[in-house]
C-alpha cells in the first residue's frame, strides 16, 4: 500500500543554508493494508520528518514514496486531493490543530465545504454525528464547544472522526497518546486497534517501544536518522539485535523490576568517529571499525533486519581503512 524506497531528507541549516542535516537517511520500509507499523526513535531521529514527507507536507530530498503504486511527488491537483482523501495524519499536540476562536466542530465544516460541497447540510450532520459516535463520542456532548471547553483526548478523537469521514485507508498517526493521560491513553490506543480491524493501514509514530508493541505488527526503529532494526514487532521486542533497541528496551520502566538502569552515555572521542555506524558514539559494543564502517541492514532471521556490525560475518564487512579485519558475534552479555 505505502512504500518509501530509500528516501531520504536533507535540510539546510547554518548561516544562509551552507550545511546539510541528513534527518532522514535512506529510509525504506512498507506499510500494507490493515497494517499497523511503528515509527520508533527518540527524539530528533527524523520521526516526524518521514510522516511529513508521507503526508506530502515536507519534500523528499532523495527516493521514492509510493501509495498503491504511484509515486506521491507526481500528485497534484485533482490527484492530490484525491490522495489526501485517503491519506491523513494527527498529530501530538490537539489544541495546535484548532484556532482557539472557533468552536472545535468547525473543522468538520472546512470538510465538508472543502471536500463534499454537494452533500446536503442534513445528511452531512449525520456523516458528523456517525464519525463522532464511532471515535467514542457522543455528538450531544461535543459538538458546538470551544476547544478550550474538550479534553485533549476528545479533541484528539475529533481529529480521528475528521480522518474516518473522508473515509481514509492510511493514517500517520504521530506521537498521538504521548499528551493524554494514562486512562484516555488506552482509549485512544483501542480506538486505533479497532480502526486497524476496519482495514485501516497506520504508521504509528512514537518514541515509546512499549507503547509500539501493544498497537502493531512491525516496528522501524530509527537513529539519527537511520534505520538501525526493523521487523515483526514481537521479536523486536523480545530479541532486541541492535544495542540501540537494547538501550531503548532497558529504558521501558517495568512494574516486577526496580528501575536501576537509564541511558548509556559512553565517552567516546568524537574525533575517532568518520562516517561510520550512526550508534558509534554511545554504543556500548562498539569496536574501533565501527569509527568508520556503517554497517547496511541485514536479515537476520525472517522478518527481522538490523544494522550491526554484529550481526554481519567479517567477510562482508567492507572494511576501509583496513583497520580491524575480524569482528566477532556478541555473546548473550552484550
Ligand atoms: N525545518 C527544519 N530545518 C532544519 N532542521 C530540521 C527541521 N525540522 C527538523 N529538523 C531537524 O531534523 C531532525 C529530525 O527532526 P524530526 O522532527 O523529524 O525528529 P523526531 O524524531 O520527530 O523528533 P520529536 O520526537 O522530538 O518530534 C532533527 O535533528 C531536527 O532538529
Amino acid at each position: 500500500m505505502l512504500k518509501l524506497d530509500n528516501v531520504s531528507k536533507v535540510y539546510r541549516v547554518g548561516a544562509f543554508g551552507g550545511k546539510a542535516l541528513y534527518a532522514v537517511n535512506n529510509v525504506s520500509f512498507e506499510v500494507q493494508k490493515g497494517e499497523v507499523v511503528s515509527l520508533i526513535g527518540e527524539s530528533g531521529s527524523g520521526k516526524s520528518t518521514i510522516g511529513k514527507m508521507i503526508l506530502r507536507l515536507l519534500n523528499v530530498t532523495d527516493g521514492k514514496i509510493t501509495f498503491n503504486g504511484t509515486d506521491i511527488s507526481t500528485l497534484e491537483g485533482e490527484a492530490l486531493k484525491e490522495y489526501y482523501r485517503q491519506v491523513q495524519g494527527v498529530f501530538q499536540d490537539p489544541f495546535s490543530s484548532y484556532n482557539p476562536i472557533f468552536k472545535a466542530d468547525r473543522i468538520f465544516k472546512v470538510l465538508h465545504e472543502e471536500f463534499f460541497p454537494e452533500v446536503p447540510g442534513a445528511e452531512w450532520q449525520k456523516r458528523v454525528e456517525h464519525a463522532l459516535s464511532s471515535v467514542g463520542l457522543n455528538p450531544m456532548h461535543v459538538l458546538n464547544k470551544y476547544p478550550h471547553q474538550l479534553s485533549g483526548g476528545q479533541l484528539q478523537r475529533f481529529l480521528i472522526a475528521r480522518a474516518l469521514l473522508l473515509d481514509i485507508q492510511f493514517l500517520v498517526a504521530d506521537e498521538i497518546i504521548s499528551m493524554l493521560d494514562a486512562s484516555t491513553r488506552i482509549d485512544v490506543l483501542n480506538l486505533l486497534a479497532d480502526l486497524k480491524s476496519r482495514g485501516l493501514s497506520i504508521l504509528f509514530i512514537t518514541h515509546d517501544l512499549s507503547l509500539a508493541y501493544y498497537i502493531s505488527e512491525r516496528a522501524v526503529i530509527l537513529y539519527k536518522g537511520y534505520v538501525v532494526e526493523q521487523g515483526a514487532v514481537e521479536r523486536i521486542f523480545h530479541t532486541p539485535l541492535h544495542p540501540y533497541t537494547r538501550m531503548l528496551m532497558e529504558s521501558v520502566p517495568r512494574l516486577d523490576r526496580k528501575w536501576e538502569k537509564g541511558v548509556t552515555l559512553l565517552e567516546r572521542k568524537i574525533e575517532e568517529f568518520r562516517n561510520g555506524c550512526p550508534y558509534f558514539e554511545r554504543c556500548p559494543v562498539a569496536e574501533k571499525l565501527c569509527a568508520v564502517y556503517r554497517p547496511p541492514l541485514i536479515e537476520v532471521e525472517t522478518d527481522h533486519a538490523v544494522a550491526c556490525i554484529h550481526y554481519q560475518s567479517s567477510s562482508e564487512v567492507q572494511n576501509p581503512l583496513d583497520l580491524v579485519p575480524q569482528s566477532t558475534r556478541p555473546t548473550s552479555s552484550m
